[in-house]
């Protein structure tokens, strides 16, 4: 096996010197990690991708393919561009700004994870399950420490995100005892990329331990007595299981913002939307109309309010960011041709 295809490389993908291509591993603060499958190098971007870098989505992520310049006896390299890729998690960075932030990058299954014995909200999983959609990648639902869960909650929380996440895969796992480790690792095969993503304290890092059989993150509990009062998972990383797939740690999300919505929300509302089809007015607004199969099934208690209610409001948010962006695309092409004109200028300048 060729070393990139050990971190997960589609070797059915042709590129012309399979030699420059690496993965992005970790993202420092002005540095990458990347590896090719055999060795490590801290890496920095070309001047030339720099100048040709215009958002936050045109810099690496973790799990994103790269094209280098090794420089092999310093354990350092040069990243040329971003092969194109064939998932991205996005979510919108923290603070006011409009910034987009790729959190993970070219991830086959998106493993949501959420704590059975704190704080389980299914709107929230919802609209994880609506952004892994959108990423392309597949949502699993992970939920933890089933160790300090009773029977009864875990069977009463289980049926509650079922019903939230149609035809999502839920899988109930402690890292501590090890249980539904077994289980989790089906959705993880040889040579296959998946991100965790969830809210901080649920136990993302915990886990990574447990797949790896030893100590490489953090939990929280070491950062507590951490005196320099760290308390976030402050660089990403992807590992490399015993067993050959690939796993990327995120740092806790608080709040989660969607992004682009193209058909993630049918996929993620298809029971909403199939009772959609069956009103008599294609244009009902599920409000008052007659005939509307919708209300129908809210005053059977087939569709429960709080659901249909989530469907609206991802609904409206899309269209609310959908237009944000919309004035962002167009002002990020003002910018850049500006700066393409000054460029010019100044090079002519120069002569
Ligand atoms: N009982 C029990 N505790 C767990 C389990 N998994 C994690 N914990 C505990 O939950 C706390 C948070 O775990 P972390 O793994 O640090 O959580 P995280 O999701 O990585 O958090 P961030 O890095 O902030 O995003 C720690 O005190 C863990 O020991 C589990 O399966 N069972
Ligand atoms: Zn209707």
């Amino acid at each position: 096996m060729n070393h990139i295809e050990k971190l997960g490389w589609d070797s059915s993908i042709q590129h012309e010197d399979n030699n420059k291509l690496a993965r992005v591993i970790a993202v420092q603060k002005n540095s990458y990690r990347i590896s090719d499958g055999e060795m490590e190098y801290f890496s920095h971007l070309s001047g030339k991708f720099m100048n040709q870098a215009y958002s936050s989505l045109d810099f690496p992520a973790v799990g994103d393919w790269v094209e280098v310049q090794k420089l092999a006896d310093e354990q350092k390299a040069v990243i040329n561009r971003i092969l194109p890729r064939k998932s991205k998690f996005v979510r919108q960075a923290a603070g006011t700004k409009t910034e987009a932030q790729i959190v993970a990058a070219n991830m086959d299954t998106v493993f949501i994870v959420n704590s059975l014995n704190h704080d389980l909200n299914v709107r929230r999983i919802e609209r994880y399950i609506l952004s892994t959609y959108e990423s392309g990648a597949s949502p699993v639902i992970v939920l933890t420490k089933k160790d300090e869960s009773t029977p009864e909650d875990i069977i009463r929380i289980t049926a509650e995100v079922e019903e939230a996440a149609i035809g999502v895969p839920i899988v109930c796992i402690s890292s501590i005892t090890g249980e539904g480790i077994e289980e989790l690792l089906t959705y993880l095969p040889d040579r296959k990329t998946a991100a965790l993503l969830g809210s901080s304290g649920v136990g993302k890092s915990t886990l990574v331990n447990a797949l790896l059989g030893e100590k490489v993150q953090e939990t929280k509990d070491i950062r507590e007595a951490d005196s320099k009062g760290r308390h976030t998972t402050t660089h990403r990383e992807m590992f490399t299981l015993p067993n050959g797939a690939l796993l990327i740690d995120t740092p806790g999300m608080r709040e989660l913002q969607l992004w682009d919505g193209d058909g993630a929300i049918d996929t993620t509302f298809q029971d909403v939307e199939a009772l959609a089809d069956e009103c008599r007015f294609s244009d009902c607004q599920h409000d008052t109309e007659p005939g509307c199969r919708v209300q129908e099934a809210m005053d059977s208690d087939e569709l429960s309010e709080e659901r249909f209610e989530s469907y609206l409001k991802l609904q409206r948010e899309l269209a609310y960011e959908k237009r944000k962006q919309d004035q962002k695309v167009r002002l990020e092409e003002k910018n850049k041709w500006k700066k393409i004109s000054k460029d010019m200028k100044n090079r002519y300048k120069a002569r």
